[in-house]
């Protein structure tokens, strides 16, 4: 019913932030293939139930991107789990999900749960800082990352996270090339539909996040 394969463009709205009722109806009619609720701080439970119980009036398919175990609800169509492949601290490779499966692996609905290989390139972003990621990477650091993605891990999306900087396409699409199985999300730093349409030539699925809150109205250009 969800193929994310299918996907070409999703809204990443952050719990941590203010959106009116009038902007969430027009990101969520939007068109874009999903809303993906998530941030790397500031997320809690509540912020997350409030924002789900909005996003919930619209059809658009609704994603939680777990960043802590203390904000998961049920009521989201998917869940989609970070595993941060390039941090030097275990907690965020497996070491969080452990904890999670020993507690509640019994009450998944599998179904509902696809894994995202992270790779964070931006240094100076929240997740960054918080993963503590290893950032200085080559073009063949992050084609290995991305060939352990899919050939070792076999996990169904490869995130190339910039997340508030704009990316090299050519690493992009070169990371591209590798992958057959494993779908390619690009996140970071689309401002424009410029810069919306050359990511969606690069990668599979294209994510917008901060554009929302900056400039709705680019925003909704970025839909390609
Ligand atoms: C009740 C019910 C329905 C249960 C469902 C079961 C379920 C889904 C259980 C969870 C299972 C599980 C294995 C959970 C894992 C637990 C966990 C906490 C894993 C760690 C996740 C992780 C690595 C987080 C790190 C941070 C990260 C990569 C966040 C992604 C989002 C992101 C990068 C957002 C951008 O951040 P932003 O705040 O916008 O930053 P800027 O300000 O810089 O823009
Ligand atoms: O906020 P921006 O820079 O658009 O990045 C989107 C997303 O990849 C953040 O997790
Ligand atoms: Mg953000």
């Amino acid at each position: 019913m969800y193929d994310v394969r299918e996907w070409k463009h999703v809204f990443k709205l952050d719990p941590n932030k203010e959106l009116s009722d009038q902007d969430l109806e027009t990101i969520c009619e939007s068109g874009t293939d999903a809303v993906l609720i998530g941030g790397s701080d500031g997320v809690t439970l509540e912020n997350v139930l409030d924002l789900m119980a909005r996003v919930r009036r619209y059809t658009v398919p609704c994603v939680l991107e777990v960043s802590n175990l203390e904000s998961v609800t049920p009521g989201f169509d998917l869940y989609f789990i970070p595993t941060v492949l390039n941090s030097k601290d275990l907690r965020w490779i497996t070491g969080l999900h452990h904890e999670a499966l020993k507690e509640h692996g019994d009450l998944m609905n599998w179904e509902e749960i696809i894994a995202e290989g992270y790779c964070i390139i931006n240094p100076d972003c929240k997740a960054a800082r918080l993963t503590d990621a290893k950032t200085d990477l080559t073009k063949d650091d992050i084609i290995a990352y991305a060939r352990m993605s899919e050939r070792l891990f076999r996990l169904p999306i490869f995130y190339l996270e910039y997340s508030g900087i704009y990316g090299d396409p050519s690493i992009v699409k070169a990371v591209h090339q590798e992958l057959d199985e494993t779908t390619l999300f690009y996140g970071g730093g689309i401002t424009s539909k410029e810069k919306a349409l050359e990511m969606a030539q690069a990668a599979d699925v294209i994510v917008v996040g901060n554009l929302i809150y900056d400039n709705l109205g680019e925003a909704l250009k970025t839909i390609v």
